[in-house]
């Protein structure tokens, strides 16, 4: 099952700068290691925003949940969904 997904992060005031870089670096490697495994198709910085658009790529929406509530940033973001579905004149 494939999803849009849009993330939103809102950089928390009451972190220091190193605690965010930290929270950050564990995205990092969390992001990469879903990407790797498949789940994360793509991924795309939103242009002058601290926003991307993802699709991911997993067997249920409860499996999307837990990988999106697992993202180290997940309590900074608001998240929206979108489940996508084949579009009929779609060639690929
Ligand atoms: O930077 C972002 O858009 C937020 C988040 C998504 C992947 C990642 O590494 O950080």
């Amino acid at each position: 099952m494939l999803f849009l997904v849009r993330m939103d992060v809102k950089v928390p005031t009451h972190l220091s700068a190193a605690e965010f870089d930290a929270i950050k670096a564990r995205e990092k490697t969390y992001a990469e290691q879903l990407q790797r495994e498949g789940a994360w198709r793509h991924l795309w910085r939103v242009v002058g925003e601290y926003a991307n658009y993802s699709v991911f790529d997993v067997p249920s929406n409860d499996e999307l949940h837990r990988l999106l509530s697992g993202l180290p940033l997940f309590p900074f973001m608001t998240v929206h969904v979108t489940p996508l579905a084949k579009h009929p004149s779609a060639i690929q």
